[in-house]
């Protein structure tokens, strides 16, 4: 299909992001203003040369810009910022639901209070509920380069904001930080009614999946790429309808795969995987939602067909209620019917 064309087909579909960090969203145009605003020195002397430096050669070397970058986010202010930024872009591309990440040891590893990070990440979800109907839920990751002992601090930290924190998960450096290693504050965060997702066989392996799943007990799972090399962990993807969140731009970028053209999510697709699409960390990766279905649906070869697929999964696989999901995917069909 011509380009313009899947690019017009794409900005229709109504959409639904689950794999998004809020961190991850920091553009450096704001990043700038922030900094100003903020008396606070960047490295760099110009957005442009902010943009060379992003050029990772594994999950490690972006993390330690992506960390830095965060470092500008002092003030509740700033994360209605970096939120609402985010929430108008993709509102921009017809995304009706989001579900996001936020990193709360980034910031009080730093001293920067639990409330003031979630109060201004809040406000502007709320209003970006009022005003620009994207319905939203709020996900706490803990870090997994930190112990176990931190992640308890922050789910304490937690617990006066648990009413607009829908659920927990796991990110950071994956080698070497095995699931296992957060298995007590997992449990003790489903039980104060936290929903349980994590990063895992995004650099790490199919084993980690295992872990995530038996050992944390999470119902989704972000990234998830390595699960193909294992048909039993393949089978129980498929038969209890365990999503992966996937980032294909975000793979790219991180070499976790050499070429989009190598990305394994139409096999999933094919092996009956309730795979989904999402963009992970945009403003590093260079593509919010629309340029992850486009650069997917392009090096693959997609067909409408499983484009929609990948549509439908992600709203199936949110925390909507079972009613918003229909009507979200009515939505989706209807829409694909008029094409
Ligand atoms: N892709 C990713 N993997 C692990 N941790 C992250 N934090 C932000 N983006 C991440
Ligand atoms: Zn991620």
């Amino acid at each position: 299909m011509e380009s313009s064309k899947l690019k017009t087909i794409i900005q229709g579909i109504p959409k639904a992001e689950l794999h998004l960090h809020l961190e991850g969203s920091f553009e450096p145009e704001l990043m700038f203003e922030i900094a100003k605003r903020n008396n606070i020195n960047l490295p760099y002397d110009s957005i442009e040369s902010v943009k060379e430096a992003y050029r990772f050669n594994n999950l490690q070397e972006f993390l330690d810009i992506y960390y830095a970058g965060a470092q500008v986010l002092l003030h509740e202010q700033d994360f209605f910022d970096l939120t609402w930024a985010y929430l108008t872009k993709v509102h921009s591309e017809n995304v009706k639901h989001a579900e996001v990440f936020f990193d709360p040891q980034t910031h009080t590893e730093r001293g920067v209070a639990f409330d003031v990070v979630i109060n201004g990440i809040h406000r502007a979800l709320e209003k970006g509920k009022n005003e620009l109907n994207i319905s939203y839920k709020l996900i706490m990751s803990y870090l997994r380069h930190l112990t176990e002992d931190a992640a308890f601090n922050t789910l304490e930290s937690s617990i006066p904001f648990k009413e607009i924190i829908d659920g927990v998960g796991l990110d950071s450096s994956e080698m070497g930080n095995p699931p296992s290693k957060f298995k007590k504050v997992f449990k003790a965060s489903a039980e104060h009614g936290y929903k349980l997702v994590a990063h895992a066989g995004e650099e790490g392996p199919a084993e980690y999946i295992w872990e995530a799943l038996d050992i944390l007990n999470v119902e989704r799972i972000d990234h998830g790429n390595r699960c193909l090399t294992n048909e039993a962990l393949i089978k129980r993807l498929v038969n209890e309808k365990i999503a992966l969140t996937l980032c294909p731009t975000s793979n790219v970028a991180l070499k976790v795969i050499q070429k989009m053209d190598e990305h394994p999510v139409a096999k999933m697709l094919d092996k009956g995987i309730l795979a989904t699409i999402h963009s992970d960390d945009p403003a590093y990766f260079g593509g919010y939602m629309n340029e992850n279905y486009y650069q997917t649906a392009k090096a693959l070869n997609l067909s409408l067909e499983q484009i929609e697929q990948l549509a439908i999964n992600a709203f199936e696989a949110s925390w909507l209620s079972k009613a918003s999901k229909e009507r979200h995917i009515t939505q989706v069909k209807e829409y694909f019917k008029s094409l």
